[in-house]
C-alpha cells in the first residue's frame, strides 16, 4: 500500500528526512511519533503527494503521489491546520468530503457531528481548535479512503473527546479495514489501538515496527548500585538516577521472564517503562 525507499527530503540545505525506508502492506493503524520538528508532517506531505522527495521513491498503491490527482481516490490527508475556505460552514466541509471521496459515508459523518457536538450551520472560521480537529477527524473517518492520514487529530481535544476519538477510530478500522497513519504526541493514549509505529528522529534515525514489540521494550531497575552495575554491564542504559546509595536505571531490554528472574535473583525491583518515556529516552541517545 505504501512504499518509501531511501527517501531524502530537505526544505533548505539540511535534510529533514535522510535515507528513510519503510513499507506498509497491511490494513491497520500506524502511529507516527517524533519530537517537535522531527519531520512527521513532512513525511505525511510526501505520502499525500504535497511534496516531492529529493531522492528515493515514495509510492501509494504503486503510484508516485506527487502531482497525481488520481491518488486522491486512495488517500485522505487531513493536515494539522487544514486550509478550509473561510466562508464555509460545517455542512460545506462535509459536501467537500462527499465530492472528493468516492466511498464517502454521509450517515457516518452526521452521526459523528452529534458525538462531537458540531452542527451543520457552524462557521468553520469560528470553531475552536478542538472543534476544528474534530471536524477534520470526521472527514477522515467518513472518507473511507483506503489510506487515511491524520496529522495530530487530537490537537485541542479534551481527554473525554480524545477517548471517543480513539474508540471511533478502532471501530471504524474494524468495520471498514484500511490503513490509518496518525501522527501524535499522545502516544501513551493511542498505543492500545495501534498495530504499528513509526518513530522519526534525527534525520536517518528511523524505526518502523510492530507496536506489540515496541511496547515490550524498556525496563526500570532499582536497587543497590553494585547489583545494578553487575546486571546492566554491556546493556544500553537510557537513564540513570541516584536515590541515596541506590540507583534507578532505565534499560533498553524487553520486560520478559528472563529479566524478571535476573532482577529477583539480585534483589532488584523491576517495572515496565511507559512507551512515551521509553521513546523520549530512546530518541535522546542519538542526539
Ligand atoms: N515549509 C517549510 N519550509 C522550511 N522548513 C520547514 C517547512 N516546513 C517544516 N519545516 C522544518 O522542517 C522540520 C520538520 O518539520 P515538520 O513539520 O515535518 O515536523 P513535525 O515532526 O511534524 O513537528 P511538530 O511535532 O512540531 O508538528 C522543522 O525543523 C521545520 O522547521
Amino acid at each position: 500500500m505504501i512504499r518509501v525507499e531511501n527517501v531524502t527530503y530537505s526544505y533548505g540545505e539540511e535534510p529533514i528526512l535522510e535515507d528513510i525506508s519503510f513499507n506498509e502492506e497491511e490494513h491497520g493503524i500506524t502511529a507516527i511519533w517524533g519530537r517537535n520538528g522531527a519531520g512527521k508532517t513532512t513525511l505525511m506531505k510526501l505520502l499525500a503527494g504535497h511534496e516531492k522527495p529529493n531522492r528515493g521513491i515514495v509510492e501509494i498503491m504503486g503510484t508516485a503521489p506527487y502531482n497525481r490527482a488520481e491518488v486522491v481516490q486512495y488517500v485522505c490527508y487531513m493536515q494539522e491546520e487544514h486550509p478550509f475556505n473561510n466562508i464555509w460552514n460545517v455542512k460545506d466541509a462535509l459536501r467537500f468530503g462527499q465530492y472528493y471521496y468516492s466511498n464517502w459515508d454521509m450517515d457516518m459523518a452526521k452521526r459523528l457531528l452529534k458525538i462531537f457536538k458540531l452542527h451543520d450551520k457552524m462557521k468553520i472560521s469560528k470553531l475552536s481548535k478542538g472543534m476544528k480537529s474534530a471536524l477534520q477527524f470526521i472527514i477522515g473517518i467518513s472518507s473511507n479512503a483506503e489510506i487515511t492520514i491524520l496529522d495530530e487529530p487530537s490537537n485541542g481535544l479534551d481527554a473525554s473527546m480524545r477517548k471517543k476519538m480513539y474508540q471511533i477510530l478502532r471501530e471504524s478500522q474494524e468495520e471498514h479495514p484500511r490503513l490509518f497513519l496518525i501522527s501524535t504526541h499522545h502516544i501513551e493514549e493511542i498505543q492500545p489501538i495501534c498495530d504499528s509505529i513509526v518513530v522519526i528522529h534525527d534525520k536517518g534515525a528511523f524505526i518502523h515496527g510492530s507496536i506489540d514489540e515496541m511496547r515490550e521494550y524498556g525496563i526500570w531497575l532499582a536497587g543497590g548500585k553494585d547489583k545494578i552495575e553487575e546486571v546492566t554491564d554491556g546493556q544500553n542504559v537510557l537513564e540513570v538516577s541516584k536515590l541515596g546509595s541506590r540507583l534507578k536505571v532505565m534499560v533498553d531490554v524487553p520486560f520478559n521472564e528472563k529479566w524478571k528472574e535476573t532482577a529477583s535473583s539480585h534483589g532488584l525491583s523491576i517495572e515496565k517503562v511507559k512507551l512515551q518515556d521509553y521513546l523520549l529516552n530512546k530518541t535522546e541517545e542519538v542526539e
